[in-house]
């Protein structure tokens, strides 16, 4: 794990920003496409708000999410709907959005659909993840139903998840997508959550799921 100290937050975005712009610069000149994983959440907005404004091929850029709350897009809890405010503004409209719903009653009926247009995203060229305070990443919550299937080798590329204190149902990139990402890079911000993150660094993966995905992270954190 690398770990990046910036001394506030908007020199952390703006950081970062500059950082994932040159990623995705550098995977389109070897690459037709690039697949561009973010985080919903309230973190990532002003990294979102200085990247979308990135000079880059944006029209060969697909952007997913990490997970998904099973929620219309005009629920204040749809993380796609975030995003199409926070990421796909100015230069980043022109990328192409990636759905992880669908119009179906419960995650577990739409993923079959969702799945065939995923296949060509993995492995993900570029992954940026957020962390709650009990160590959950994506919807990889401690406690999630379905948390011992999401993160094994053999587990489908997207899994619904339920977990308490993740309200509605979710569907959730799992640990072997998230783990083959080409680059990773996590953001973090203040006191509570870098003491979670050093909890992490030595705990069981079932007990705090993003300790799983430390070692090929590089952390960005700010107070
Ligand atoms: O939909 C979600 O809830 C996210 O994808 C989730 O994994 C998020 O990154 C963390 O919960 C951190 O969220 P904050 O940035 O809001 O603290």
């Amino acid at each position: 794990m690398d770990l990046i100290e910036y001394p506030d937050r908007e020199i952390l975005a703006m950081g970062l920003a500059d950082m994932l712009a040159g990623a995705l610069r550098k995977c389109l000149t070897v690459h037709e496409r690039a697949s561009f994983c973010v985080p919903g959440g309230s973190s990532p907005g002003e990294v979102f708000a200085s990247l979308s404004g990135a000079a880059l091929d944006w029209d060969r850029v697909d952007v997913l999410l990490n997970d998904e709350r099973w929620v219309p897009e005009t629920s204040d809890r749809s993380n796609t709907a975030l995003l199409r405010r926070t990421l796909l503004t100015d230069r980043a409209a022109a990328a192409n959005l990636v759905p992880m719903t669908t119009d179906a009653a419960a995650p577990e009926d739409g993923i079959p659909d969702l799945l065939p247009r995923y296949d060509a995203l993995f492995p993900i060229s570029l992954l940026l993840l957020g962390m709650g305070e009990d160590g959950h990443t994506a919807s990889l919550f401690p406690g999630g139903d379905k948390l011992s299937a999401a993160m094994a080798d053999d587990a489908p590329a997207l899994m619904a998840m339920r977990a308490p204190g993740a309200g509605e149902a979710r569907v959730t990139l799992t640990l072997p997508v998230l783990r083959d990402a080409m680059e990773t890079h996590l953001l973090i911000m203040g006191d509570a959550k870098r003491e979670v993150l050093d909890r992490a660094r030595n705990a069981d993966p079932m007990d705090m799921p993003i300790a799983a995905l430390l070692p090929e992270a590089t952390v960005h954190w700010a107070p």
